[in-house]
C-alpha cells in the first residue's frame, strides 16, 4: 500500500516498499494465514507469530523529518529497526540512497551504519563508566579514527549541541536533557545523512522536552539531515514533522504534512487520533485565509475600483498586476477623490501594505491584525498574493476544520 500525502519537493533518500516483519517461528504459515483473511490477533493465537508490520511502503525525502507516530504496538519501532537492519525484514525492500538494503552482508551493513544512519535511543544508552567526550568519539574509536582526530570531531559536535566544556564530565553528572544531547552529538560524529530517532525525547521532563525538540528544528535547518522521528505523542509529531505517518496495527493509515493529517483525515482512525488537537496551534495563514476577491488590477481604474468598493461594501481594495504580485492598496476616500479630479488608481496607491507570511501561526496573525485593523494579505517570499485574513476568516476556518475533524 501506499499512502500518499505530497512529498516535499525533493529527491527520496529513503525508500521502503512493502515492508513485512513476522515475529515468530514460522512467518509463512502466519501470512498465509493473514492474506486468507485472519486477523492479526487470530493468526498469533494460531501460530503464536506477530505480524508487526505488514506490506509498508513509503518515500523519506532528503532533509525532511519524517515522523511515524502510533499508538503501543503499532509497530513503528520495529519499522525504524528494519531501516538500519537491526531487525531483518521477512519481505519487502529498503533503499537507502538508491542501494537495497535488505540482502547486504554485514561488511556493507556496517558501512552503511557508519556513514549514512545515526541512531538516537529513548534511553540514551551512554556508557556510566566513559566520561562524555568518550562517549561522544566512542563511534570513531571503533572505526580505528586517531585520538586527536577523534576528540576534536567529538568536542566540536558537543559544541553543536550546545554542550561544549562538558567533555570531561561522566554521564550521571548531567541531567536528562543533557545526556539526550550527549546522544545527539554522538549520533552526528560521523556526519551521517540520516538520524533514526527512537522516541528521542520521551523520557524528558515536558519542559526540557520542549527545548529539546526546538533545538532539534533549529539543528536540522542548519545541518539538513534526513530524519525519521518516531513518537506516540501527537503534539511532537506535529510540531517536528515535515510528513507524519500514522500507522496503527503494522500498517500506515496516513501520511501527510501535519496540516494535512489534521484537516484531511482519510478515515475515521485518523480523525479520532486527532480529535483534540488545538487547531489554532497549528493551522497557518494559508489555511485561514479567503480568495482575495475583490481586488483591482494595476491596469483597472479609480472608477473600477469605486464601484467594486461600493459593490462590496468595504472601504479598501488592494490592487495587484496580471500575475498577483501585490502592489498596495487604495482606499474608499482616495479613490472618490480620484474619480472627481481624474487621477489614475496609481496616483492614490498606498504602497506601505502590511502582509502575511503563508506560514504566519493565527497568534501572529491575529496580532498583526490588531495592528492594521483591516484584513491583510496573504503574500508569499516572490511577492506575490494569496489570499486575505482576517478575523472573521480565521474563525470561518476554524469552524469548518472544526467541523470537519
Ligand atoms: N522482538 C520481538 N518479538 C516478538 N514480538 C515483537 C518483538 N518486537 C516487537 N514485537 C511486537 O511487534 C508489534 C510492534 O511492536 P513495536 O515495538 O514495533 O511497536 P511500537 O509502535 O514501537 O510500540 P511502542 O511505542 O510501545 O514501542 C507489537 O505487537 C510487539 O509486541
Amino acid at each position: 500500500m501506499v499512502c500518499s500525502g505530497d512529498p516535499p519537493e525533493s529527491e527520496p533518500i529513503i525508500r521502503v516498499q512493502d515492508l513485512t516483519k513476522v515475529f515468530g517461528h514460522d512467518p509463512e504459515k502466519a501470512l498465509k494465514l493473514h492474506r486468507l483473511g485472519r486477523s492479526k490477533k487470530e493468526v498469533y493465537d494460531e501460530t503464536k507469530a506477530t505480524i508487526a508490520l505488514h506490506n509498508v511502503s513509503f518515500e523519506v525525502m532528503r532533509g525532511e523529518t519524517f515522523v511515524l507516530m502510533g499508538l503501543s504496538g503499532s509497530g513503528k519501532s520495529t519499522l525504524l529497526r528494519c531501516i538500519n537492519r537491526l531487525i531483518d525484514p521477512t519481505e519487502g525492500k529498503i533503499e537507502i540512497d538508491g542501494v537495497e538494503i535488505v540482502g547486504m552482508d554485514h561488511e556493507e551493513l556496517r558501512h552503511i551504519r557508519r556513514h549514512k544512519l545515526g541512531m538516537i535511543f529513548q534511553n540514551f544508552a551512554l556508557l556510566p563508566q566513559r566520561n562524555i567526550l568518550d562517549n561522544v568519539a566512542f563511534g570513531l574509536e571503533i572505526m580505528g579514527v586517531s585520538k586527536d582526530e577523534r576528540n576534536q570531531r567529538a568536542e566540536e559536535v558537543l559544541e553543536m549541541v550546545g554542550l561544549g566544556g562538558y567533555g570531561s564530565s561522566m554521564p550521571s553528572e548531567l541531567s536528562g536533557g543533557m545526556k539526550q544531547r550527549v546522544g545527539l552529538a554522538r549520533a552526528l560524529t560521523s556526519d551521517p545523512d540520516i538520524l533514526l530517532m527512537d522516541e528521542a525525547f520521551s523520557a524528558l521532563d515536558p519542559l526540557i522536552r520542549r527545548d529539546m525538540q526546538d533545538e532539534l528544528l533549529e539543528l536540522q535547518e542548519r545541518l539538513g539531515k534526513t530524519i525519521i522521528f518516531v513518537t506516540h505523542d501527537l503534539d511532537e509529531a506535529l510540531k517536528l514533522g515535515t510528513r507524519i505517518a500514522l500507522m496503527k496495527d503494522g500498517s500506515i493509515v496516513q501520511i501527510g504534512t501535519p496540516e494535512e493529517i489534521l484537516t484531511n483525515p482519510e478515515n475515521a482512525y485518523v480523525e479520532k487520533f486527532v480529535a483534540d488537537v488545538d487547531l489554532t496551534r497549528v493551522l497557518t495563514a494559508k489555511d485561514v485565509m479567503r480568495r482575495p476577491e475583490p481586488v483591482a488590477q494595476c491596469t483597472a481604474g479609480p472608477r473600477v475600483a469605486l464601484h467594486l468598493m461600493e459593490e462590496h461594501d468595504i472601504s479598501m481594495i488592494f490592487v495587484i498586476t496580471r500575475h498577483r504580485i501585490l502592489r498596495g492598496f487604495v482606499t474608499l476616500e482616495d479613490t472618490v477623490s480620484a474619480v472627481k479630479e481624474g487621477k489614475n488608481l496609481s496616483d492614490i496607491l498606498r504602497t506601505d501594505v502590511a502582509t502575511v507570511a503563508p506560514d504566519a501561526t493565527i497568534p501572529d496573525i491575529l496580532s498583526l491584525i490588531v495592528q492594521s485593523n483591516h484584513p491583510l494579505p496573504v503574500v508569499d517570499e516572490n511577492g506575490r498574493m494569496h489570499g486575505l485574513v482576517s478575523r472573521a476568516s480565521i474563525l470561518a476556518a476554524l469552524a469548518r476544520k472544526g467541523g470537519e475533524a
